[in-house]
């Protein structure tokens, strides 16, 4: 891998165009579903939803096999329709294509983001995990990606995590480049300012919501007056 001079990034028409346009919308909640769920979770998420405005929900289930997650996907992707909630899938190209998922999660691990682009065509939103790296960002921009994800910034029980990320990845991206960011791993609706403030696009959140003391509802709610939404 080579790193990226300045001249190739001024040269480059996708980041050029990115660094013009100049307009930001603001923070949005990003919900990654918990890390299992049975047949009744349909009846949490809308109970999530309830509490205020998410942007997207992303169905997380490692080490579940395709045909299951299938089957668990139908009625959260029709809830996520009715509230124009963007259905994500996690990991799999394949299965977000087989269900016509509005987006997928890509790790580094998980497949390249150009060859998810050929696949997937020019609608579907293309997320791509940067860890802590402005490199790898800077790669997942120029392969076509939707957003990058840093991360983790807290500690966190959802995931082993490797790498940690300080909020001033976000304010460098957010200065050079439109593409969103999103930040990930250990939010909470106390932690979360830092990261607004230095830029984050989405905060992508599990457990705070899923293991809220008061549930779902209030989970969501408490980030929803964070990111002046509630
Ligand atoms: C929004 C978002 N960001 C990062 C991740 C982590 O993806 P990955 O590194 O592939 O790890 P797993 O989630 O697959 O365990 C994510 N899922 N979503
Ligand atoms: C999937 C993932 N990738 C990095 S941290 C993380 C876990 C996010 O979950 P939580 O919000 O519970 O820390
Ligand atoms: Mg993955």
């Amino acid at each position: 891998m080579t790193d990226f001079t300045d001249e190739e990034l001024a040269l480059d028409p996708h980041f050029a165009d990115q660094f013009e346009k100049g307009f930001r919308p603001a923070c949005q909640l990003y919900l990654i579903s918990p890390p299992s769920i049975g047949d009744d979770f349909a009846d949490r998420l809308a109970q999530a939803f309830d509490g205020g405005q998410v942007a997207a929900f992303q169905l997380r289930l490692k080490g579940v096999d395709e045909d299951t997650i299938a089957r668990l996907a139908k009625p959260l992707q029709t809830l996520c329709a009715q509230r124009e909630v963007a259905f994500i899938i996690n990991d799999s190209v394949a299965l977000a294509q087989r269900l016509g998922a509005d987006g997928v999660h890509l790790g580094q691990g998980d497949g390249d983001a150009r060859e998810a682009r050929k696949i997937l065509g020019p609608k579907v939103q293309i997320g791509v995990t940067c860890h802590d790296s402005r490199h790898l960002a800077m790669e997942a921009g120029e392969a076509g990606a939707d957003y990058v994800a840093f991360g983790a910034f807290y500690p966190t029980t959802t995931k082993e995590v490797l790498h940690r990320a300080e909020p001033s990845i976000l304010g460098w991206w957010t200065t050079l480049f439109e593409l969103p960011c999103v930040a990930i791993g250990g939010i909470t609706a106390a932690n979360a300012a830092p990261l607004v403030a230095a830029g984050a696009d989405f905060l992508a959140v599990s457990s705070a919501v899923w293991a809220h003391p008061d549930g779902p509802e209030a989970g969501v709610r408490a980030f929803a007056k964070v990111l002046g939404t509630g």
